[in-house]
This record gives structure tokens, sequence and C-alpha cells, in this order.
């Protein structure tokens, strides 16, 4: 038996000094563990209070909602998933629990959607990159972003070959990575992808310099050593061509690299307007008038609408007060359920697709949903003279951030004839567009052949004609959705048709007098 020996018996007093000592370590970890999680859980509810204070200002800024995303993922799988890991890589019970939660949180796809949105966002409205940092967006103030938050950005923006994004937030994640100690970002990582991306864009001795300071810091880094020889080969043959009076210098592409279409002057019209810029003078603008409009309505001759004159030919408005806040609430929250993605009628193939240039969520609201509604579309009726009966429902609109709807014509083309053949109502004669909310910063409707940029005023609506008399598209209605920079939009359009309206265009209201 076991205890018959001497030497048996001090084997089992080792073992049971062992067990004590296996105990503690357990206890050791597991305490290490819960501090961990404690930690985690003050992060969570600190941040959680401070964003449910106010949840739609929170999420209505890029920077918030970047950094709320990225906590789920990447933070998240780096420094608290292993956390709720046993010694198998399995979660633990509380890691099962918490995923439970998983399909209401964040998920990589939004990650990279909220990136897109932020250097979209940076693009359109020229913000420089450490006022994103400092959490400094068109007044309106946010998080500030650590060298290693900059630093993902940059690593999102070189996977998708964006050298340009990837030299702005790498430069400034460089100049944060001292900021404090516990940044999981090392400066040579930095290095790495500022050199390469410098190379990439053409400028190759900014990358020789940065490979250098990189082989400062790890002299043993050996695609560093392989890419300074290279460069510097390339300098040099780059002198060689230089001195037999060949101009062979690479162009320093130190620009964004976009498609055609983000070039053309259309697209940059778009976003001068976009950010408030002037891109033409009106030359009429002296002759445009506020009035008190009443259609000799009954609904409209007790409390006249104010109309305000913002372009004569093609003629648009701005009517103003046209609904209250109380009924705009009504509206919203009869929307929230029937929000579905951004989808738009491909007038070539008749399907309904999702669309990149169109990026909100929109829903259909008919006069029998309800009586807001319902009054809502006699009111147009009233102040247009035009027949709703024909009009399309009433479609409301939600943009979230970065939210936009590029450059576009409200009615169908000549080549498009069967874009609104289902409706059997004809073409889309006028446009009334409600401004549900105020926007912070950003989604101004603009319309670039005229210079002409509308901000949003909660319960304005803008309408113009999309064609004259004789059914002709006014191409100078062309017009678009500004990116949202702080806050979320709400607008409802209601497109009326050419049928019913025969005798009742009314005088004052024409495009083409
Ligand atoms: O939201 C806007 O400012 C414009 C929307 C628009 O043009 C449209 O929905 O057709
Ligand atoms: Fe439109």
């Amino acid at each position: 038996e076991l205890f018959t020996s001497m030497a048996h018996m001090q084997r089992a007093l080792e073992a049971e000094r062992d067990i004590a000592e296996e105990i503690r370590q357990y206890i050791r970890a597991q305490e290490e563990k819960l501090k961990n999680l404690e930690r985690i859980a003050s992060e969570i509810d600190q941040h959680s209070a401070k964003a449910l204070e106010n949840p739609e200002y929170y999420l209505a800024n890029p920077v918030d909602a970047y950094l709320f995303v990225k906590y789920f993922t990447l933070d998240w799988d780096r420094d608290i998933d292993p956390v709720l890991k046993n010694n198998t890589g399995n979660l633990d019970d509380l890691g099962k629990k918490i995923e439970l939660h998983r399909q209401d949180l964040p998920t990589y796809e939004d990650l990279t959607g909220t990136v897109n949105a932020l250097l979209r966002l940076q693009d359109t409205y020229k913000l420089d990159t450490t006022s994103i940092a400092r959490g400094d967006l068109g007044g309106s103030s946010s998080s500030q972003l650590s060298a290693e938050d900059c630093f993902e950005l940059g690593r999102m923006a070189y996977n998708e070959e964006d050298y340009y994004h990837t030299l702005l937030w790498m430069q400034e994640a460089l100049v944060r990575v001292n900021d404090t100690e516990r940044q999981p970002v090392k400066r040579q990582a930095v290095l790495d992808y500022l050199a390469f991306s410098s190379f990439k864009q053409g400028n190759i001795l900014h990358a020789l310099v940065l490979t250098k300071e990189l082989l400062l810091l790890e002299p043993d880094h050996s695609r560093a050593q392989s890419n300074k020889r290279y460069y510097e080969k390339l300098l040099a043959e780059e002198e060689q061509v230089n001195r037999h009076g060949d101009d062979g210098t690479i162009p320093i592409q130190n620009k964004r690299q976009v498609d055609n279409y983000r070039n053309s002057e259309e697209f940059v019209t778009y976003e001068r307007l976009c950010r408030g810029e002037e891109t033409q003078e009106y030359k009429h603008k002296h002759k445009l008038v506020c009035r008190y409009r009443d259609n000799k309505n009954p609904l409209l001759l007790l409390q006249p609408v104010k109309e305000e004159e913002v372009y004569l030919d093609p003629w648009l408005v701005i009517f103003h007060d046209v609904i209250s806040d109380r009924e705009l609430n009504v509206i919203k929250q009869l929307a929230v359920p029937k929000l579905g993605r951004a989808t738009v009628h491909n007038v070539v193939t008749g399907k309904l697709e999702t669309a990149n240039y169109r990026i909100s969520k929109s829903a259909w609201l008919r006069s029998e949903d309800h009586p807001v509604i319902e009054r809502f579309n006699r009111r147009i009726q009233a102040i247009t003279g035009l027949d709703v009966e024909t009009a399309e429902e009433l479609q409301i609109a939600n943009y979230g951030i970065a939210g936009h709807y590029e450059p576009h014509f409200d009615f169908a083309r000549k080549e498009e004839k069967d874009a609104f053949r289902d409706l059997g109502t004809g073409n889309r004669i006028a446009t009334w567009l409600t401004y549900m909310t105020n926007v912070e910063a950003g989604g101004a409707t603009v319309f670039p052949y005229i210079g002409v940029k509308l901000f949003p005023i909660k319960g304005a609506a803008a309408f113009w004609y999309n064609l004259y008399r004789s059914g002709e598209g006014i191409y100078n209605t062309r017009h678009a959705a500004c990116p949202v920079l702080v806050g979320t939009k709400w607008v409802s359009n209601k497109w009326i048709h050419e049928r019913g309206q025969e005798f009742r265009r009314p005088c004052g209201l024409n495009a083409d007098e």
C-alpha cells in the first residue's frame, strides 16, 4: 500500500502542499480575471451612462459612432474576448451570456460602414484630420481619438488601398503615439504603414526617411531593411535619369485617388455647395420676394402660408411652418417600424436595388394610415394648388451619419419612359420636400446647376416644378442631399404627378413664365 513506506508518506505530504499552491494560483488567476471584468464593467457602464443621457445626440456624432462600433469589434476581440475564455479557448458561462446580446451589438460590417462614413465626411467637408481626432466637427464636440483609434482608421483605409487616407490617419496616429503608455500601438507599426503608403503615393524620398526611422527603432526589421535598399535603388535610378537631362521625376500624388465621377465638375460643385460655399452669383436675387399665400383656399385663409422665393427660373420656394412639431413626431413614429433598406427603383431594369449613391432609409405613409397624414396631404394640396390625389404617397426618409443622395432628377427622362408607368399618372410634375428636422451640421439640399443650397429648417418645405407646362423636364432642377455631418435628418417627399393638374397649375406657380 501507499502508506507503508516513509518515502511514500513524504510524497503525499509534498502533494498536499502542491495542491494548496495550485488552489492559490487558481485564486490569483481568478482574482486577476475578476479585476479585469470589474474594469470592463465600469468602462461599459461609464460609456453607456453617457450615451444613454441623449442617445440620438450621441450616435449622431460620427466620431462617437466610430468609437462605439470599434469597441464592440476590434477592442472587444483584442481585450475583452480573451478574458471571457477559459484555458481551452472556449467562452466561459459569462462569455456565453454576453454572446446572447450579439445580435444587437455592432458588427465588423458596421465598423467598415462607420469608417467609410467618416472618410466621406472628411472629404466632402474638407475636415482636417487633427480636428476630427480632437472630436471637433462643425462646431459639435465628441470624444477624442487615441493613437490607436487613428491607427485603426488608417489601417482600414490601407486595406481598401486608399493610401491617401492611410497617410492622413497614420500621420495623426504618429503624433499621438506617445500620448499614454497604455497604447497598444507601437511607433514602429505606424512608421511601417506610413512608409509604404508614402511609397504608394509616389513619395519615395519620404518613404525612405520613414523606413530609416523605423530601422533605428527596430534594426532587425527585415522587411524594412529590404525596403530601404529598394527605395535607395529607385532614388539612385531617378538621379541617373535627372543627370541625363531627362525629367524623370515620379509625380507625387498626394491626393485622393477617386473615380471619374468624383472628379467631375458636377461632383465638385455639389461638394462645394454642401460646405456652404457660393459657387455662382445669382443675378436676379433682388427680384426674390417673400409673401403670404392663401390661394383663396378656406384651409389657408385664416392662416396663410409663408412663402420665401429662392430662385425664379426654375421656380423654387420654401414654405415655412407647414407642419407642427407634434405632427412631425406622429409621422416619425409611424415611419420608424416601416423604415426599410435604402433601395431605389432602377429605371433600366425595373427592379428595386440597394443603392450606394443613396444612403438613407425610407418608408411610405398613406392618408389612411393616420389623420395627421391625411391632413398634411390636404394642406400640401391647398398650398400648391395641385391635385395630390394622383401624387405618390408621402415618402419619409431618414438619413443617418453621412447619409446622402447624390445628384439626380426627380422626373423621369425621355429615355426612361417606363419609370412611372405602373402608377399610370404620368411624370413627376413637382416635388414637395418637407424638412422634418434641423440638422446640426451638413445635410443640405443642393442644386449644382443653379448654385442653390437649402439647409434644413424643421417644419419648412421646399417646392419646385420638375416639368414645364409642355411636359418637358427642367434640367436645372437637378439636386442632391449632402451627407449628414452631425445629427439625423428626416425629410418627407411628396411627388406630385402630371395627371389631374391640367386645369390646376395656378397662376404665380409657374415654372416657365
Ligand atoms: O433629402 C434631401 O435633401 C433631398 C431628397 C431628394 O432629393 C429625394 O429624395 O429625391
Ligand atoms: Fe430628389
